[in-house]
């Protein structure tokens, strides 16, 4: 049995439809990830799964469990880590952990040697009398990764688990994850609008664009939908011998700085045979250089957009409110 099944899942708000009859099975175990740009509808799809939304229309099936019909078992059996911090500032780390614990009916030395054991696993436990507020945004969302595993989870969702963070706590909260993962064996579905991550973390990746999932798959079979890697060759050689010419290349082109473009399937597996026809055709290669396509340039051949030109500004909008909420 899948972790996650969604069928046809449609959510409006008032007249706008935010998630447009999305479909998808996230496998247990695995770290699937959703990658979009801002009001993509990502988060809406992870409050519909998470209960706190209702679906407008289709069916969500979350740890074996109906979300509209049987909401509360969903919600024991899932974690979740919001977008925005929702720790109590006031707080210390400990307390944080002893009141949500507390929550789920955990008590006495089961509590407290949870709270030890996640506290030592997201390198807080030194802080634990620390009031939160004085905590950076790295060790806030390290503690609500902590808490939200307090109960166990099967599955743990994670709305844009490192946006607003420096590249070196980035780097950490995906060590954690992979961990969980790892360790745990916990499914993990995380919703991220930079590609880097999507591609450091995810088995597999549905990319969402107003409301829909317009491809899904590993990033190496989603970057397949680009069609090719591209090598730029610097050559010793006549002019009209440059455009090299055999079954594994599928374009030529001689560009103004006077390189020469190759379009081919895999550049790592045409690379020693480009070698072996240069030197067959008395042709000099002085430098290789090559391009592997993205997730962006997947999200540019399918969209004709870059993810990275939208929601900028947006982005900037939510880590200002989210500074002055601190
Ligand atoms: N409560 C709401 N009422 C009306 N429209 C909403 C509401 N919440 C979200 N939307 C709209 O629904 C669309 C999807 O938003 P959603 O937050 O799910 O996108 P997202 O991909 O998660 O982006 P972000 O990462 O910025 O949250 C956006 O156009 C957004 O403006």
């Amino acid at each position: 049995m899948s972790a996650i099944e969604v069928e046809d899942l449609v959510k409006k708000y008032g007249d706008f439809e935010a998630v447009k009859g999305i479909s998808f099975r996230v496998k247990r175990g695995e770290i699937f990830a959703f990658l979009g740009p801002n009001g993509a509808g990502k988060t809406t799809t992870v409050h519909v799964l998470t209960t706190l939304l209702r679906p407008t229309a289709g069916r969500a099936i979350v740890a074996g469990h109906d979300v509209v019909k049987e909401p509360i078992a969903v919600r024991r059996k899932i974690g979740i880590v919001f977008q925005d911090p929702s720790v109590d500032r006031e707080l210390t780390a400990y307390e944080n952990m002893l009141i949500h614990g507390r929550i789920y009916g955990l008590s006495g030395n089961e509590l407290k040697e949870k709270i030890e054991r996640l506290l030592k696993f997201v390198e807080l436990w030194e802080f634990r009398d620390r009031p939160v507020k004085f905590f950076s945004g790295g060790m806030q969302r390290r503690l609500e990764i902590a808490r939200s595993l307090l109960h166990e989870p099967e599955i743990l969702f994670l709305d844009e688990p490192t946006i607003g963070l420096d590249p070196q706590t980035r780097a950490h909260i995906w060590d954690y994850i992979r961990a969980m993962k790892e360790e745990q064996d916990m499914t993990i579905f995380l919703t991220t609008h930079y590609m880097d991550e999507a591609e450091q973390l995810a088995d597999r990746i549905a990319i969402m664009d107003h409301g829909k999932i317009i491809a899904e798959g590993t990033a190496e079979e989603l970057k397949k939908l680009v069609g090719s890697d591209i090598i730029y060759l610097k050559l010793q050689a006549r002019e009209e011998l440059k455009c090299l010419k055999a079954d594994f290349i599928r374009g030529c082109r001689l560009l103004p700085d006077g390189r020469v473009r190759l379009d081919v399937e895999n550049a790592a597996e045409s690379l020693p045979r480009l070698f072996e026809l240069a030197e067959r055709n008395g042709v000099k290669i002085l430098e290789v250089t090559y391009h592997r396509p993205t997730l962006n340039d997947v999200f540019l051949h399918l969209t004709g957009r870059e993810i990275r030109d939208e929601g900028g500004e947006q982005n900037v909008a939510k880590m200002i409110m989210r500074a002055r909420r601190r």
